[in-house]
């Protein structure tokens, strides 16, 4: 203090205020009552008013002028200590002050400086960060969703480019990162377990495990302990140190239970009990345990037509069917004919180390083929060509005989759109003589002759089924079921 005063002796009360308006930061200066008496040009600049109009003002009339929001020096008269705040000043910008009490030579409150620092750049420098760390947030999630999507990818790869599997695909990314119960749908063969595996894979659980619990292959005696483990010595023959089951096996991953509609009606109680509570007690246990698992279902069964029938129970029913997901049958998506056929000979090619390749008039069977067992018989079909076929063309006669006879005996006529009702499978039946006869005879005056009708109906026939007809002179003509 006493060194202060030598120094400061030196100056004059002039070069004192010298020195505050060089300062960068604005210093303001009131009595303990508010009233101003001193500020640097700093501050002068930032409230917007000449000092001569401040000078002799009480903080508080100036505060509700707005030239202050809030005013510092008011809230340290107010707390009676060292007081910080952001102040908007004059809506110029953020400022931050702190007011002091400067005390009198008694101790008594005499004088109060408040001192601000322009803090507008780093206030938006600290809001961008914010904004560039969530930036950065969305980024990281999403580059995660595309390596577990690029990971799947390489592991095995989903084929399907029709309209409605692309929307199915669309259904599961959104099901993926909803982490809810869901349903699958479908007969047999359509890829349910394949699209129940994909879900895992796309979600946050992807790294815990994937359970795959098939409800019809686990006799029903052991299905219960197989799901939800015993305690030790919870029935004769059981092992001494108990066993874990497959819901706890499951944790923080995905429980997957297909073939849904096989699974007995007092597992069913259990069962809604881990989807309401998320726990579970083993066989033989006295106390609940908790799994944090997802469930997704699947089943080719109607569940409603099970639940009328009093063999599925209902609450369980609308507890699975949070989301339902239903896979169409290859027949309702034939674009995804070819590509599969393609994926599956290639694959098979590499396995059996064969060069099999389709001709013409077998993706044409196979694209007509209703494909009753679906994307699992379309799979069998390929391995079983491309080990069979005698040369690396393959031709009909390397099919199985249905596929070979087909189009050529009544039963292809009786096995057309069997799901469909009898107007709709004529409605094929016609479409394929017409597409057939196009293809044989080119032009749709000889089409219309060879086939017994008018040219004009031949044509309203061809807008009906929307083939594609070429008007460009050579006659040919696109047909639309044979476009990938
Ligand atoms: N989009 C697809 N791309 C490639 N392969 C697929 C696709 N969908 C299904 N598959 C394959 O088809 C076969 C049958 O699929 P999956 O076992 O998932 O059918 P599912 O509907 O569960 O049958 P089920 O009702 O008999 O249990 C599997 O080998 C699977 O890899």
């Amino acid at each position: 203090m006493e060194k202060d005063a030598e120094i400061f002796a030196m100056f004059q009360t002039s070069r004192f205020i010298d020195i505050f308006n060089a300062l960068a930061d604005g210093i303001y200066i009131s009595d303990a009552q508010g009233t101003t008496i001193w500020l640097n040009n700093a501050s002068e600049n930032l409230c917007g008013l000449p000092k001569s109009q401040l000078i002799g003002q009480n903080v508080a009339d100036l505060e509700a002028l707005g030239i202050f929001n809030p005013s510092v020096t008011r809230l340290v008269m107010e707390s009676g200590k060292t007081t910080t705040t952001i102040q908007l000043v004059n809506n110029k910008g953020k400022f931050l002050v702190t007011g002091h009490i400067i005390p009198d030579e008694s101790g008594n409150p005499d004088l109060i400086v408040s001192h601000s620092r322009d803090i507008t750049e780093a206030a938006r420098a600290s809001s961008q960060l914010e904004e560039t760390s969530a930036l950065l947030k969305r980024y990281s999630e999403e580059i995660q969703l595309m390596k577990r999507e690029a990971n799947q990818n390489l592991s095995r790869t989903v084929i399907g480019n029709s309209r409605a599997y692309l929307a199915l695909l669309d259904l599961i990314k959104k099901a993926a990162v909803a982490d809810t119960t869901a349903l699958i749908t479908g007969e047999t063969g359509v890829g349910k377990s394949y699209l129940a595996e994909q879900i895992h894979q796309l979600s946050e659980r992807c790294a815990a495990p994937f359970i795959h619990v098939n409800c019809s292959a686990i006799p029903e005696t052991l299905l219960e302990s197989e799901l939800f483990g015993y305690q030790k010595g919870a029935f004769t023959g059981a092992n001494h140190s108990g066993k874990l089951g497959l819901v706890k096996m499951a944790d923080k991953g995905t429980l997957f239970l297909d073939e849904i509609s096989d699974l007995p009606y007092h597992l069913q109680s259990k069962l809604l009990l881990l989807l309401q509570n998320k726990t579970f007690m083993p066989i033989g246990g006295t106390k609940t345990y908790t799994a944090d698992i997802r469930i997704i279902a699947a089943t080719n069964a109607n569940l409603l037509d099970l639940v009328r029938q009093g063999k599925f129970r209902h609450d369980l029913y609308y507890r699975l069917n949070i989301l339902p997901i239903n896979v169409p049958a290859l027949r309702e998506r034939k674009e995804d004919i070819f590509p599969l056929l393609h994926h599956n000979l290639k694959k098979f090619n590499a396995k059996h180390n064969q060069k099999r390749r389709f001709s013409a008039e077998v993706l044409d069977r196979l694209h007509h083929y209703e494909w009753p067992g679906n994307v699992r018989e379309l799979e069998n079909l390929v391995e079983r060509i491309v080990i069979t076929s005698k040369l690396d063309e393959i031709l009909i006669t390397d099919l199985p005989e249905e596929l070979r006879n087909m189009g050529e005996n009544e039963d292809h006529l009786l096995t057309i759109g069997g799901h469909l009702s009898l107007n709709e499978r004529l409605e094929k039946i016609e479409l394929e003589i017409i597409t057939h006869a196009l293809k044989q005879h080119k032009t749709t005056r000889k089409t219309a002759a060879a086939l017994g009708i008018t040219q004009s109906l031949l044509m309203r026939r061809i807008k009906k089924y929307g083939i594609a007809v070429d008007h460009s002179g050579d006659g040919s003509f696109d047909d639309p079921l044979f476009k990938l």
